[in-house]
């Protein structure tokens, strides 16, 4: 049987993942342990599994582009080609862009907060022209290709799902010609991906989070197209462990950063 294993990735670790922000479309940069974990966590575990890469499906935000070249740059192949795709940003986050997850649950209560954040149809409060990121988000370049119309100002998992699914259907067709794609996107994003590939219910996929920086592998029958088993990590599982449950929980408040 002819198999190939198509790599998935969450960005390092941005600014705002730092802060406790709430990130969507905002192009939030990476924190230099980001950078790090680009070449110390992600790109030493696909050397450590002699998993190589002939090409990378990346959002388009800054920090899933900057992730795949630190990997591909430590990985020495720094000419795989990049397909920057927007379909692969993360979901738009609405009103709560650039507020703090716990601050927005004293606000609004943890219940109404932890369904904006994963439940499946949710869609968090539009976004409006006095959020701090709003002209930020509405003039950046890297959104020129949403077509006319259907610029969102906010987005639920359900609509996510509905935006990833051509573009993971041409990158399934890739995969399965032979061609080892790394795709490198966002937390909700991969939850999408993994939601599309498993066939997951609603209920299944709620309780889904996504650790930054280390690689999901999957696996294919090149002939067929099925699946072999189910998502897997390559990393440590009490390091992956400990920083799923940081994704999952609402973090601290501003002032309880040091
Ligand atoms: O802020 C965001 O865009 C996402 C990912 O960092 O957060 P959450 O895990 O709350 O969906």
């Amino acid at each position: 049987m002819k198999t190939n294993r198509l790599i998935i990735i969450r960005h390092g670790e941005s600014e705002f993942n730092l802060k406790n922000l709430f990130c969507g479309w905002h192009d939030a940069p990476l924190t230099q342990k980001g950078v790090h974990n680009a070449c110390s966590i992600t790109a030493a575990a696909l050397i450590k599994a002699r998993l190589e890469i002939d090409k990378v499906y990346c959002s388009a935000l800054y920090r899933a582009r900057h992730t795949a070249e630190m990997v591909l740059c430590e990985m020495k192949c720094a000419n795989v080609p990049v397909v920057v795709d927007w379909r692969l940003c993360e979901r738009h986050y609405g009103n709560l862009t650039g507020f703090n997850k716990r601050e927005m649950a004293d606000r609004y209560g943890e219940q109404l907060v932890q369904t904006w954040r994963r439940g499946y149809h949710a869609v968090p409060p539009a976004i409006t022209v006095d959020n701090p990121y709003y002209y930020e988000i509405c003039n950046n370049l890297i959104f020129s290709e949403v077509p006319a119309g259907k610029f969102p100002l906010s987005e639920s998992m359900a609509m996510c799902v509905e935006r990833i699914k051509p573009a993971l259907e041409e990158i399934k067709q890739d995969v399965l010609k032979g061609t080892r794609v790394l795709i490198c996107t966002h937390g909700t994003v991969v939850r999408a991906l993994v939601n599309q590939l498993e066939g997951l219910s609603e209920a299944e996929v709620e309780k889904i989070n996504i650790v930054n920086s280390v690689p999901i592998v999957y696996e294919f029958n090149m002939q067929t197209g099925e699946r072999i088993g189910s998502m897997t990590y390559l990393g440590d599982p009490e390091y992956i462990r400990k920083k799923t449950a940081q994704v999952a929980s609402l973090g601290e408040r501003s002032s309880e950063k040091s």
